[in-house]
């Protein structure tokens, strides 16, 4: 094959679980021995050629390049961590397969930690991250990429295999332990670099014309470097791997397609498309066009010989692009001279696969909507636009004008009496007593020092959620639910009353997820059927769709909070998932500021949280995991974020009298960025993940001079390993050095709900006595 350009079309990636969570199914059948490794291998392939077939179906091109093979086992990240054979030292011993050794990177065994999992970028996905030293190996392992070229070739397909860049790989991975002071990943670009140089020379034999190398490190200004310093960075590596011929008979690499997704690189954009590479991806949904560069022909200048893929088409959302404004935006850049192909703004895994799979949306919504499937069309489109003119598409871009006017005039959208409400909250609904006055007021509810809770979910079990599955298709009725969940609940408080924990929770077993249960309540939300979403390795969410004006129309948690604090002497905290949280983990409507959705949501739980307190519930936990993954990448929008934020927590939460203690739970420690707007929250107490990072969190903490209850984690519950006695007494002690036992809570990182029983029951009892150890000055 030889080196042509990119077809006007193309995506980033596409959705890699499958329609119906294939994957998730064969991979965990697989973990529990239930089929071969050759079977898990079998299952992958099959889904990865329905995928090839489907993009070729929905318009992309077969030949040059456009059909991305996006495909991971488990993580993109960990995929590229192979392809180096970047193996840490600490799992010398773990031999196996290629895939035996991948998945105990991820998932850890006996011996062995798993790597570290964290979010990518501000999604909720998490990858696995890389530990590099000194000493970390690095060699070329391309065998995955290759199988997978051959076997689109096979299907007459000539897709481009993708990869983590070698920047952003390095800049995503940490020090491992035993690596020198100030030692970072990154000193070893060089090294890395030409690792990727082998593995793009064997791609290129193999009969690769394009490859995609993903480097969205050039758009955060949130890793270790500057984003004018990873772009210096992205220079220098791929002056090197531009360098390789891709002329003749035998190419040296394939045609580079540098991708820079999830935000803003206008200003990267010129000097990225100076570089020896074929085309460089720019984010038009999140980012924008240089207009300087564009007017004065600088930018086609830079990207004379150069493509630049347009991601005009939202992966991120679900909202039907507005075709008009999107083809605006590439006629700007063709008119003035840039060579352009269509695309997506990132990889579509962040959406779900397929519009027409939901059966039960409403059809109205159901017309607003793209999911991947869609958004490949459109973006078909678009392409076809840009090569045959606009009069080709005119009928395209009139009916989305359509579809687009009716959303915005639909009964729902806007409701004036919510609006009000909202307008109506002022300052005075955002504060709460002060400090001082409600720690005295929360004396009444005899919370000891070091008190010891949980996070608020306990296992979720294969019986819940059969259960669960069992009423929603109608074969047992809400009775017979809502009795077994009662059972649940009662088992659920005996056992921390055994196990001799200070505050109890209900257990959640109600919730399919902390998210969807409360948009399955709120009016304004729909959620879909088979809208999965892959969040961590075989794990997946259905996000919800935020489409109209939020409210509350009846009480959501009351009734099981209720007769969980009916059934105990001790308080029983009350659990509620908070707005921002509720809308980074949705798809939120894209009509107005993110702001102004946010109030709505915290109004509707400000109501919840005084129905519970009218209920005799005196703690309520307000989660907001997500707070810090959407603070935006762009260190300009960040203040912004945090003011809006934090104002709709306050909100939620500032209708508390000062006797009701706000507990609010975060789960991860680099929470070094934003302190102050945990501190804004103004939460009575905040619990956080800390046991992997050994209480790292509360050195900052105590020179911030925190005054408020804080629980960092002393259970790492991200794994079956159950922390001992002397393990979690040494961090409680670390912590206690730093914080008075007064504003020291003992808690795990996070909510049970992946874990089970066993390990469960164990670790919080090692987790009580470590307390009562520490308490007891021992
Ligand atoms: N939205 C969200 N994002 C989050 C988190 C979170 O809890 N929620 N936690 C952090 C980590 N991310 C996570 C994401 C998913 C899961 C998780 O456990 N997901 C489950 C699905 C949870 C769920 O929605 N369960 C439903 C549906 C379960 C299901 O698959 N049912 C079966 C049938 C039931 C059966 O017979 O087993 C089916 O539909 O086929 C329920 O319980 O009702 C999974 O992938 O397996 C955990 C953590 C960060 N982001
Ligand atoms: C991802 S944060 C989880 C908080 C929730 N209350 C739970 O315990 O599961
Ligand atoms: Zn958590």
């Amino acid at each position: 094959m030889t080196a042509a350009p990119l077809p006007h079309a193309t995506i980033l990636g596409y959705p890699r679980i499958g329609r119906r969570r294939e994957l998730k199914r064969a991979v965990e059948s697989f973990w529990a021995g239930r089929i071969t490794e050759a079977q898990l291998i079998e299952t992958a392939s099959e889904l990865r050629a329905a995928t090839r077939a489907r993009l070729v179906e929905l318009g992309l091109p077969a030949a040059g390049g456009a059909v991305p093979e996006s495909f991971s086992f488990y993580d993109q990240v960990l995929d590229a961590t192979l392809a180096l054979s970047a193996i840490p030292e600490r799992f010398a011993g773990a031999t196996g397969s290629d895939l035996g050794t991948y998945f105990t990177l991820a998932r850890g065994d006996e011996q062995h930690q798993p790597l570290e999992m964290t979010k990518w970028f501000d999604t909720n996905y998490h990858y696995s991250v890389p530990e590099i030293d000194e000493r970390t190996p690095f060699a070329a392992n391309p065998a995955q990429l290759l199988t997978q070229l051959a076997e689109a070739a096979e299907a007459g397909i000539e897709s481009r295999p993708v990869l983590v860049g070698p920047v952003t790989y390095l800049l995503l991975a940490k020090a491992a332990d035993g690596a020198a002071d100030g030692f970072d990943p990154v000193d070893r670009l060089d090294e890395v670099t030409a690792v990727y140089a082998e593995i793009l020379s064997a791609l290129a034999a193999a009969g690769a014309t394009w490859v995609q190398l993903d480097e969205p490190a050039l758009v955060s200004d949130s890793l270790r470097t500057s984003r004018e310093d990873t772009l210096a960075l992205v220079e220098r590596a791929y002056a090197v791997l531009g360098a390789a011929s891709t002329a003749g008979e035998a190419p040296a690499r394939p045609q580079i397609l540098i991708t820079a997704p999830y935000g803003d690189s206008s200003r990267a954009l010129a000097r990225l498309g100076a570089l020896p590479v074929e085309a460089v991806q720019a984010d038009l949904v999140r980012g924008t066009l240089p207009a300087a560069a564009l007017a004065d022909g600088s930018l086609a200048r830079a990207f004379a010989g150069t493509q630049l893929v347009a991601g005009v088409v939202d992966g991120r959302n679900i909202w039907r692009t507005d075709l008009r404004a999107a083809f605006a935006t590439l006629t700007t850049l063709a008119e003035a001279g840039v060579e352009t192909v269509v695309g997506t703004s990132n990889s579509l895994q962040h959406v779900p696969h397929d519009v027409a799979d939901e059966q039960k949306l409403d059809a109205r919504l159901k017309s607003w909507l793209a999911f991947a499937d869609q958004k490949v069309a459109q973006v078909a489109v678009l392409a076809r636009g840009l090569a045959e003119g606009a009069a080709s598409i005119e009928e395209d871009l009139a009916e989305v004008d359509r579809v687009l006017a009716d959303r915005a005039a639909a009964p729902g959208v806007r409701i004036d009496d919510i609006r009000s409400q909202v307008a109506a909250a002022g300052d005075a609904d955002r504060n709460r007593a002060s400090e001082e006055d409600r720690r005295e007021a929360q004396r009444g509810l005899g919370i000891p020092q070091l008190a010891t809770t949980t996070i608020g979910s306990f296992p979720q079990t294969g019986e819940i959620r059969k259960a669960r599955s069992a009423f929603v298709k109608g074969e047992i009725d809400e009775q017979a639910y809502e009795g077994f969940l009662e059972a649940e609940i009662e088992r659920v408080i005996r056992l921390q009353e055994e196990i001799g924990l200070d505050v109890l929770v209900h257990g959640e077993a109600e919730r399919n997820d902390m998210v969807q249960y409360f948009a399955e309540l709120l009016d304004g939300f729909a959620v879909t059927e088979h809208g999965w979403v892959q969040s961590y390795g075989s794990r997946a969410t259905r996000p919800s769709i935020l489409w109209g004006d939020v409210s509350r129309p009846a009480p959501m948690t009351v009734r099981w909070s209720a007769f969980a604090q009916s059934l105990t002497e001790r308080p029983v905290k009350g659990m509620l998932t908070g707005p921002v949280t509720i809308l980074a983990w949705s798809f939120v409507r894209d009509d107005q500021p993110l702001g102004d959705t946010a109030s709505q949501v915290a109004l509707a739980l400000r109501g919840e949280i005084a129905d519970l307190v009218d209920a005799g519930i005196t703690i309520v936990q307000v989660d907001e995991p997500a707070l810090r993954e959407l603070l935006p990448l762009d260190r300009e929008r960040q203040a912004a974020y945090l003011d809006w934020s934090v104002g709709s927590f306050r909100l939620a939460t500032g209708g508390a009298a000062p006797e009701v203690q706000i507990h609010t739970h975060l789960c991860y420690s680099e929470f070094g960025e934003i302190i102050d707007a945990v501190d804004g929250l103004d939460a009575d107490v905040t619990s956080i993940e800390a046991a992997r990072s050994r209480m790292d969190v509360v050195e900052p903490l105590g020179n911030h001079g925190y005054s408020r209850g804080i629980g960092p984690g002393v259970y790492d519950i991200h794994s079956p390993r159950v922390p001992g006695v002397d393990e979690q007494t040494e961090l409680i002690r670390i912590a206690a050095a730093r914080i008075p036992g007064e504003q020291l809570w003992v808690n795990p990182d996070c909510g049970l709900k992946t874990r089970g029983y066993d390990e469960t029951v164990a670790s919080l009892t090692n987790l009580v006595l470590a307390a009562k150890a520490v308490r007891a000055g021992a």
